[in-house]
């Protein structure tokens, strides 16, 4: 990864600190040769752009607040100084255990991820350093345990962080010297004001705090007075285009019918090369998609808070490896707001809003000493419902890797969450592409029973996000298909839509979870006993509760525009640079296994396309 030139609150370093030097490298940092050999180990050549400013001022001791861009490598940043800290406490205090180290996210999700780096970037450390996750569902016993051998980090949710101390007499706080808030503009809007407020009551005074960001937003400011004495304030911005990665951003204006015609045209003739998220607005259309793409025998997973979180860890883990291709994901518990008024400070301090509460907070993953209760009154008729967890959630913080393509196939409904979602692309580094569907508002009105409710808003939240990705000097270029040929696809679209009825997708809703129930909870010790087995269990199997039509599973060669058949049938693919350039999404290694196959069957192996552009195929292209 490269670094840039960073902007710095000039009274928080010296000036000559906001230019970083660019040959810096992770041993003129000053740390500990057993976290270089945990850094080599993860293959880091050099420090990103915010850990080489916040290493060197957190080493001193200084209260950090950083806002870097999603995938820059916060995490790092402040777990490096962290762990130098208790490695040098050890070495004048080798038998002494505490905690010195309090870590908060605000999804199970982001406490394991942080939780194995924490374990892999102390890999050398041997048992010096031990780190507890206490986010997730396990009982309070078992957790309890594990923090009475007082672990030198706790990573935990804010308010699974309030219980512990609560049941522990505050010994979990007592002697707390570091103290992270990750993903700090997130955190106040998933309703932890409370315990935050209740937990920074019980800590030390003098501890040293870092609050991490991608965005700036009010609860930071909040977050800021609560906890830090005059922090060493980072606002970085890495150069993009110089720096080889981003996200090019695309959207698609485009009616709730037409959405499925182009997923189904983009995936069925693999426009998208590499691994794609796509988001959805709510459950019900996570399996409405899987389902109808099902039928053109697309296999794709989804994740949703409905899930335990275990299998939500498990399909990310797997995704990463590269054995899904396709997530469909909701973005419950959105971060409401806009980062254009946050800046300009046009909103008044935020309150803790009930509107932005989660959905729903009744969950089967969630303990019962939750201090949260349901906001929702149960419903009047008597249905056993499904409990999400409101500690879910994928669009923030969640290291999805080599992801090629974020789809908005459902826009978010603030600037603030689709700057979290593209995030989720054009990560250490890497291109992206984001590519947004845009339900205009006249389209909306005429087609309102099927939309999903919240792209009323469509154009007025485009607009928003527009302006403020323009301030960032970046662009939302609008994509235009040549609709005349993507509505060859429509009858076999129509064909597929109607099989999947509302029937059939609380059915798939309902197997899934059952599935993954059984997976999560009573095959766990089996896994636990057996790892390698795990790699077994796949979650992008096929739901079938859709009527099953064969016929759709393959596209006929009448369908494809003369020119564009051969650029198809070797399956090129838009690149998600959005320059242009088109791969195809099968990768290398199995075509030429493909081919070599088709050799020895003495069949002829078609030549490539050469890189011919379907999309163009289809005479489309970015204005
Ligand atoms: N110095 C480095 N060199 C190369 N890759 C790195 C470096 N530091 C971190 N990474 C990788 O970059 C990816 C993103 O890191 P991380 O999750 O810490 O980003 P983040 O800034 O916290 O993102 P978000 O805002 O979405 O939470 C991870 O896969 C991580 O392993």
């Amino acid at each position: 990864m490269k670094r840039k030139h960073g902007e710095e609150d000039q009274t928080a370093a010296p000036a000559d600190e906001s230019v970083v030097d660019l040959d810096a490298s992770f041993s003129n940092l000053g740390l500990d040769a057993r976290l270089l050999q945990g850094i080599a180990k993860l293959n880091f050549a050099h420090p990103t752009l915010v850990q080489a400013k916040a290493i060197p001022l957190a080493l001193e001791g200084k209260d950090i607040l950083a806002r870097a861009k999603t995938g820059s490598g916060k995490t790092a940043a402040y777990l490096l100084p962290i762990l130098q800290a208790i490695l040098k406490r050890k070495e004048t205090s080798p038998n002494e255990r505490l905690t010195s180290a309090l870590i908060l996210v605000p999804t199970r999700e982001l406490a394991e991820q942080v939780h194995r780096a924490t374990e892999r970037l102390a890999a050398y450390c041997g048992k010096t350093i031990r780190a507890v996750n206490v986010a997730q569902n396990v009982s309070e016993q078992v957790q309890q345990s594990l923090l009475a051998e007082h672990p030198d980090i706790v990573i935990a949710t804010p308010s699974r962080a309030l219980v512990h101390n609560n049941l522990s007499a505050h010994t979990l706080t007592s002697k707390v010297t570091h103290l992270v808030i990750d993903e700090a503009d997130l955190v106040l809007s998933y309703g932890y004001e409370d315990d935050l407020q209740a937990v920074s009551k019980t800590l030390p005074k003098g501890l040293q705090t870092f609050l991490m960001s991608a965005t700036l937003t009010t609860e930071v400011e909040t977050l800021k007075t609560l906890f830090c004495r005059n922090p060493a304030i980072l606002r970085l911005e890495e150069d993009a285009e110089e720096d080889g990665g981003g996200v090019s951003q695309f959207c698609v204006k485009c009616g709730e019918d037409e959405k499925f015609l182009l997923v189904y045209v983009i995936f069925k003739l693999k426009l998208v090369k590499g691994k794609c998220i796509i988001f959805v607005g709510d459950i019900d259309r996570c399996y409405r998609l899987k389902l109808f793409l099902e039928q053109f025998g697309i296999r794709s997973c989804v994740l949703n808070s409905e899930l335990p979180v275990n299998s939500r860890i498990h399909i990310v883990d797997e995704f990463n490896k590269n054995v899904y291709e396709i997530i469909i994901a909701t973005d419950e518990n959105e971060v409401l707001g806009d980062e254009e008024e946050d800046e300009a400070e046009a909103e008044p301090k935020a309150e803790s809003n009930p509107s932005k509460e989660p959905p729903t907070t009744t969950t089967t993953t969630t303990t019962k000493t939750d201090p949260t209760p349901a906001t929702k009154k149960p419903p009047k008729k008597k249905r056993k419902k499904v409990r999400r967890d409101k500690e879910y959630g994928v669009s923030r913080g969640i290291d999805f890797q080599n992801v090629a393509c974020v789809l908005n196939f459902d826009l978010p409904t603030s600037s603030k969450s689709y700057t979290h979602r593209i995030g989720r692309t054009a990560r250490a580094g890497k291109t992206g592409m984001a590519l947004s569907f845009v339900i205009p508002e006249a389209l909306f009105r005429a087609h309102k029973p099927t939309s999903h409710p919240s792209c009323e808003r469509d154009e007025k939240v485009l607009a928003k996000i527009t302006r403020h990705q323009r301030k960032r000097g970046k662009e939302v270029r609008p994509y235009t298909f040549d609709m005349k040929q993507v509505e060859a696809f429509r009858y076999r679209m129509d064909d597929a839509l109607r099989a999947v009825t509302r029937v059939a997708v609380r059915e798939a809703r309902t197997r899934e979870i059952r599935q993954e129930l059984l997976a999560s909870e009573k095959l766990k010790r089996h896994f636990e006993e057996n790892p390698a087995d795990l790699v077994h269990l796949r979650h992008d199997g096929e739901l079938r509760p859709a009527k099953v039509q064969p016929h759709l599973k393959h596209v006929p060669d009448y369908l494809l525009p003369a020119a564009g058949k051969a650029a198809i049938s070797a399956s090129s693919a838009l690149d998600g640079t959005g320059r242009g350039t088109f791969v195809s999404i099968r990768k290398s290694s199995d075509n030429r296994i493909r081919k070599a196959r088709m050799k020895k069957a003495g069949k002829s192996v078609r030549k490539s396309a050469g890189g011919r552009d379907p999309l163009k195929m289809f005479k489309g292209g970015r204005k």
